[in-house]
């Protein structure tokens, strides 16, 4: 089942166009990788495709439904770039935090036991137990991200949509959270991640999206690395690309 469609959606930002004549499908299950240079549109894309925006012209679709509703909203976990910006300051605790995912569902805050279960299995999914007690703001940022994580699977969450997620997280940290995201897609997650780092991608994804407010490709890792729609996306130079390995 496709989860997102998008159909020649286009974007402009008063006259300036971000997002042009990009279709793309992510299937259930997916691990999509979505890469390409600064401000080539990414961030504008996935907000597109989980319907934070809408398309100037053209169509997404979200779990089968027109993307925007809050029912299909509520079944999408988006960590947003930056979340520190957000967050720092902020006097909520780890598990207040990741209970905020189960919000929606109790308006009216009366939570049962299959919540604080979810909330439990959640925090342990993630391995961030032992943080429960700790203020969000006061975290590092790969445990933030956790938090995040957490967040989306306490609200059951189907599709993760992650905005370069492991800025500033130092190199061991960075590697355990792309782990973490491997084993939850293999248990069935469907993700979109903006990366910086294609060599990341091309390790973790299972399809690659290159943007450059038009789509360059899409297709597998395997594929992407032998053509030249890297080159061509980041305007003949390659130079751009921060490659970790
Ligand atoms: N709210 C906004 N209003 C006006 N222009 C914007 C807005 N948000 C982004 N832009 C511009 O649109 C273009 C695409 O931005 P976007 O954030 O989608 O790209 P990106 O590929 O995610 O960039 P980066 O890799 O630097 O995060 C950029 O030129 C950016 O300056």
């Amino acid at each position: 089942m496709a989860v997102i469609e998008v159909e020649d959606a286009t974007f402009a930002y008063g006259d300036q166009p971000v997002v042009e004549d990009v279709s793309l499908t992510v299937e259930e299950g997916e691990f999509l990788g979505l890469v390409g240079p600064n401000g080539s549109g990414k961030t504008t894309l996935l907000g597109l495709m989980i319907g934070l925006r809408q398309p100037d012209s053209g169509s997404v679709r979200l779990f089968g439904e027109p993307a925007g509703s809050r029912e299909t909203g509520q079944r999408v976990g988006y960590v947003p770039q930056d979340v520190a910006g957000d967050e720092r300051g902020m006097p909520v605790t780890v598990r207040e935090a990741v209970r905020m995912g189960r919000y929606p569902s109790r308006p009216f805050g009366r939570f049962g036991d299959d919540d604080h279960a979810a909330v439990d299995a959640a925090l342990e999914r993630v391995g961030i137990t032992d943080l429960v007690d700790r203020r969000v703001g006061r975290l590092s940022g790969g445990q933030r991200q956790r938090v995040f994580i957490a967040r989306a699977l306490a609200a059951e969450a189907d599709l993760l949509a992650l905005d370069e997620p492991t800025v500033g997280v130092d190199a061991e940290s960075r590697e355990a959270f792309y782990d973490l995201l491997g084993d939850l897609n293999e248990d069935g997650m469907t993700i979109v991640l903006i990366e910086h780092d294609i060599g990341v991608v091309t390790t973790h994804a299972s399809e690659i999206a290159c943007l450059n407010r038009e789509l360059y490709f899409h297709g597998d890792p395997e594929t992407f690395v032998e053509t030249d729609a890297l080159a061509e996306a980041y305007g003949g130079s390659q130079s751009v690309v921060h490659h970790q390995h």
